[in-house]
């Protein structure tokens, strides 16, 4: 499978809010983008029932949690809200566990929508919630990370951890909207932020060679946080993400190609223990290595493996991998791999020019192993 993408447009001064479609058919919905939305409360028209569960962390609730209840209560609903404790490591079996029972405490019904207040590890957990409790209700996702509002708030993919693997327990189960209010990333610290823009990078190495090119030269603006640079990155990252969930809603093929550097990413995140590395740093580390393996390859040349890392570089991402992993321990751990078939590790490699990759298990396992060695003996490949 080979793809390659349409280059974005330049980016425009943007105040104003947008909606980007997810095209799913009966189950699309649109991507709200924009300054103030979860106050103006719009989005609330897009809940049918009248009880509304709300669940977000303990640091997101004390900031958003009191404005999320006013807009719904102002569109009428009947509102409850549960507070989970923060962090990766709460991406659990026992906090999903919480959360069916708050809804049943709370006596929500089949017609009651559940709210997602908060980063990747709030909706995805939520979202899963949502699909299995009564066999599925109604759920908002209101992303508050660079992260959610670039990728983990659309398209569906919802799970919590398993010790052994990231991800592991989980379903394909869309929102009915999301409203990505990008006021709210005023309070997101700085290490958090940069963990978002390395799905952004993503997007640009894996099909949207313009939009790469954008970010190398706006990436000053981008960490500096120049709300249009990042209204823009919003944006072309939904419109990119939304493109790919819309041909391809569960991963058949071409959506496996967003998994770029997860493969490698995850078995940071797990063997480091959740929460060590941020998400968004274990897949920079990854796509540094999966840059590093299609060089070895001879798919790229080194001149864009070096853009790649120059690029997450800049972004204030880690391009090497943790000092105690060995080759022994990614490759146990990448052997859970969800893309894994028949035993066979297939893997998202760079190829030909930039913004082109392949999903593929073709590939000689001799340039793998270099790779983990390269990564895994000396602090980064390419210095
Ligand atoms: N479903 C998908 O397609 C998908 C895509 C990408 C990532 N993910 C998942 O998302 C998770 C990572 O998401 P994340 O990076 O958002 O992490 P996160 O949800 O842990 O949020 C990061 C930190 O920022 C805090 N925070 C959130 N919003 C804030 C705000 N506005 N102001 C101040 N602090 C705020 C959180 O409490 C947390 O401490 C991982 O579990 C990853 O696997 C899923
Ligand atoms: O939406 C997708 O598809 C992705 O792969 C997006 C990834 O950025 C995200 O981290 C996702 O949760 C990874 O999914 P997994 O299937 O590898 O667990
Ligand atoms: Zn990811």
């Amino acid at each position: 499978l080979v793809v390659s993408g349409p280059s974005s447009a330049r980016a425009e001064k943007r105040t104003a809010s947008l909606t980007v479609p997810v095209e799913l058919g009966e189950r699309g919905y649109p991507i709200y983008i924009g300054p103030g939305l979860l106050e103006a409360g719009a989005w609330c028209s897009h809940i049918s029932g009248r009880r509304v569960g709300v669940v977000t962390n303990e640091v997101v609730g004390p900031l958003y949690l009191s404005a999320c209840v006013a807009a719904l209560e102002g569109a009428g609903k009947e509102v409850v809200s549960l507070v989970l404790p923060d962090g990766e490591e709460h991406k659990s079996m026992k906090q999903l566990e919480r959360t069916l029972d708050f809804a049943l405490e709370s006596k929500l019904d089949r017609a009651s929508c559940l709210v997602a207040l908060g980063g990747g590890v709030i909706g995805d957990l939520v979202g899963f919630a949502a699909a299995v409790y009564q066999r599925g209700v109604d759920f908002v996702q209101i992303p508050t990370t660079l992260m959610a509002m670039v990728d983990s708030s659309v398209g569906g993919k919802t799970a919590v951890n398993h010790p052994r693997g990231k991800n592991m327990i989980g379903a394909f189960y869309q929102p009915i909207c999301v409203v990505a209010d990008v006021s709210l990333l005023d309070t997101l610290p700085d290490r958090e932020f940069n963990s978002g823009l390395s799905e952004v990078i993503k997007y640009g190495l894996i099909r949207d060679a313009g939009f790469f090119e954008w970010q190398e030269a706006n990436v000053g603006a981008l960490v500096a946080r120049d709300p249009s640079a990042v209204a823009h990155a919003v944006e072309q990252s939904c419109r990119n993400k939304a493109a790919v969930v819309a041909e391809d809603e569960r991963e058949a093929g071409v959506r496996a190609t967003l998994n770029l550097g997860h493969t490698f990413g995850h078995a940071v995140e797990t063997c480091s223990g959740y929460g060590t590395y941020l998400h968004g740093e274990a897949v920079a580390i990854g796509t540094a290595m999966a840059a590093d393996m299609s060089r070895r390859l001879g798919w790229i040349d080194e001149a864009l493996e070096r853009r790649a890392v120059d690029l997450l570089r800049a972004a204030r991402l880690p391009t090497s991998a943790p000092r105690k992993m060995t080759p022994a321990d990614f490759l146990d751990i990448m052997a859970h791999d969800k893309k894994v078939k028949d035993g066979q590790l297939r893997l998202i490699l760079l190829k030909g020019e930039l913004g082109s990759c392949v999903f593929t298990p073709d590939f000689d396992t001799a340039k793998l192993q270099e790779t983990l060695h390269a990564f895994t003996t000396t602090t980064a490949a390419l210095e």
